[in-house]
């Protein structure tokens, strides 16, 4: 199962983890207007810490397409109202992997067909879909949705699939018998609104935890 780590507003984090030797395979930043929120040029010389085998990931939430198509990630992760169309013209220009969000909302009367519907309009265009809670701030907020009632749908998406939404490191064990690629997180890894370390590492241990358990008994 793979991890991304979501939201890293501040370098040292990305030293820390230089320090630790222990890396997520994706690491994301939001673009988007958010307490985590990061500028391109900002962001531009935190790059060097980050090993070329991690992957960078981009947030953005209905953005000018020339901010979009400029930032400097290898991945461009669509969290707004981006229409299929807007992710065929961003990934005809940038070449860019494109991963669309399906915001997943709860409240109102449940009905799978509509997921199915929402990921078939999107499916030929892009490289990758993220299920988050649906929210006021459209990501970040810490809650969880119910996974149970999406189980058949990821089975039939064949496009990688990150599962988001106030994952913690309980939530592992679980989401690993689940038809998905990994898990996206950010509120779930913070302490008083910072990145902890620690929780990012034990994070990881976890979700690589019964791998490594898999792969010395091959
Ligand atoms: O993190 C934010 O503030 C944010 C703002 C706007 C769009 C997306 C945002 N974050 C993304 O939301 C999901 C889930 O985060 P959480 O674990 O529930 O805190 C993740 O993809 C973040 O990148």
């Amino acid at each position: 199962m793979k991890v991304k780590i979501c939201g890293i507003f501040e370098e040292q984090t990305l030293i820390d983890l230089k320090e630790k030797e222990i890396w997520p395979d994706y690491i994301g930043f939001v673009f988007a207007k958010s307490r985590r929120q990061v500028k391109p040029t900002q962001i531009k010389p935190w790059l060097k810490h980050i090993p070329s085998t991690v992957k960078t990931v981009g947030v953005f939430v209905n953005q000018a397409i020339e901010d979009v198509i400029n930032a400097p990630v290898h991945i461009l992760q669509f969290h707004g109202d981006e229409k299929p169309e807007d992710c065929q013209l961003i990934k005809e220009q940038t070449g860019k992997e494109i991963w669309k969000v399906i915001s997943v909302d709860q409240n109102h009367p449940f009905s799978i067909e509509h997921y199915r519907n929402v990921y078939e309009r999107y499916l030929p265009v892009v490289d990758g879909f993220i299920f988050d809670t649906a929210s006021k701030s459209r990501g970040g907020s810490g809650s969880k949705f119910e996974w149970e009632p999406f189980y058949h749908l990821w089975q039939e998406i064949e496009k990688p699939i990150l599962v988001a939404g106030g994952i913690m490191k309980e939530d592992i064990p679980i989401l690993k018998r689940y038809p998905i690629e990994g898990i996206d997180l950010s509120s779930g890894v913070e302490e008083e609104g910072k990145k902890s370390i620690p929780k990012i590492v034990e994070l990881i241990e976890e979700v690589r935890r019964d791998d490594a358990v898999a792969s010395m008994g091959d």
